[in-house]
């Protein structure tokens, strides 16, 4: 029997206004002097500023670093600025998250996650998706310490992003059935703990879809604990296979030829539809389930057109070839293509 490491989060706060203690939080942890705190050109704003106010009045000297991407040179000039931090705080959205989350790891620096937004299912895991000129490429990193997610902002920001981080769970349920697949066809390590806490974690949102509206607190609150349920199966399985298969790669195809992609989490959406209906399931469901959300389900709702969508779908299966999904080893045909997309109404 080989061994196993599950590393998972020491602490989560979650509620209104406790980004005004991560100070406390941080010296709770046993974590002091000097911070660095990682946010984007938007989230700066939005929280970045109220993080160094609070840790700065808990006696941390900070420092910051503002990244537009989550570009392999981001993560280099985020690595630059560690130094003598004891702590790495990602302030934002996932790109954020992720960049602050690799660069910690491998400066040997604790990484403390304060989502601005419900928008992904990175917030806690141990995963970090970093894109390079070939796609995006998920690597390992150290779970956070900390997650620090105030639905207070989290529920200002834009309803948008909360949905798309709604699709992105939902796609858990093709993630699945690829993982599955793949298990049967290519005897690949399984986790039967692992995928029932990223299927429970989609049925959660499927069940509490009517009550995910724009402006309810407690709709941030569930997408959060959703979310984070999610990066758990991810840290139990060790890979992001429980929420990341055909639709995914449908996804990051789609952010490797796409004229001005559309989020994360909406991709998915749409790939889910549609390797719903490859693995013979109820596509009409998820297109139900995601138009009640308010996440897109058509090329037009991501702001794509047709080509982009075939484009995606024929090179999809090319993008982690290591990775078996439904689309097998050849992925699908032009014709095919064509076909599914039209079948599930997203063309
Ligand atoms: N590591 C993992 O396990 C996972 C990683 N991911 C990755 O996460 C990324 C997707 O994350 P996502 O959040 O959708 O995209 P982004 O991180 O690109 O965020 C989208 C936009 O929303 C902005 N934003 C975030 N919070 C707020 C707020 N409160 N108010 C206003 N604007 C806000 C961001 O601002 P700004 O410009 O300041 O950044 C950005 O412009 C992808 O790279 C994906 O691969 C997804 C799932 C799992
Ligand atoms: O997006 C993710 C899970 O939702 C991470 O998946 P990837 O490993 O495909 O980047
Ligand atoms: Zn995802």
């Amino acid at each position: 029997m080989d061994s196993k490491k599950i590393q998972m989060p020491r602490e989560v706060h979650i509620g209104p206004n406790v980004l005004d203690e991560v100070g406390e939080i941080c010296k709770d942890l046993r974590l002091f002097d000097e911070a660095l705190v990682v946010s984007g050109f938007h989230t700066f704003d939005v929280a970045g500023q109220q993080t160094v106010d609070a840790l700065e009045s808990s006696d941390f000297g900070v420092d910051v670093v503002k990244v537009k991407d989550a570009s392999v040179e981001s993560v280099e000039k985020v690595r630059e600025k560690i130094a003598n931090a004891s702590v790495v705080l990602g302030v934002g959205g996932g790109k954020i998250i992720d960049v602050a989350k690799l660069a910690s790891t491998y400066e040997h620096s604790y990484f403390i996650s304060v989502p601005t937004t419900a928008s992904h299912d990175g917030i806690a895991s141990p995963m970090a998706s970093i894109k390079n000129d070939k796609g995006s490429i998920s690597k390992n990193a150290n779970s956070p310490m900390a997650v620090v997610a105030d639905t207070g902002i989290i529920n200002t920001s834009p309803f948008r992003l909360i949905a798309s981080g709604c699709a992105d769970i939902v796609s858990n349920y093709t993630a699945i059935k690829d993982w599955r697949l793949a298990y049967r066809l290519r005897n690949e390590k399984f986790s039967e703990s692992a995928a029932a806490l990223s299927e429970m974690t989609a049925k959660l949102i499927i069940n509490s879809s009517d009550s995910i509206k724009e402006g309810l607190e407690e709709s941030a609150r569930i997408v959060v604990k959703s979310l984070f349920s999610s990066g758990m199966a991810i840290s139990i399985a060790g890979s992001s296979r429980p929420a990341s298969g055909s639709e995914h790669l449908f996804s990051h195809a789609l952010d490797r030829i796409a004229k001005k992609p559309a989020l994360h989490g909406e991709q998915c959406g749409v790939g889910t539809i549609m390797m719903m209906h490859l693995h013979g399931g109820d596509w009409r469901a998820i297109q139900s389930i995601l138009k009640t959300i308010g996440a897109p389900t058509n090329a037009s709702e991501l702001g794509l057109d047709d080509d982009e969508i075939i484009d995606a779908l024929t090179i999809a299966h090319t993008l982690r070839p290591e990775r078996y999904t439904i689309l097998g080893d050849n992925g699908l045909t032009r014709d095919a293509a064509i076909k599914l997309a039209r079948k599930t109404e997203v063309i």
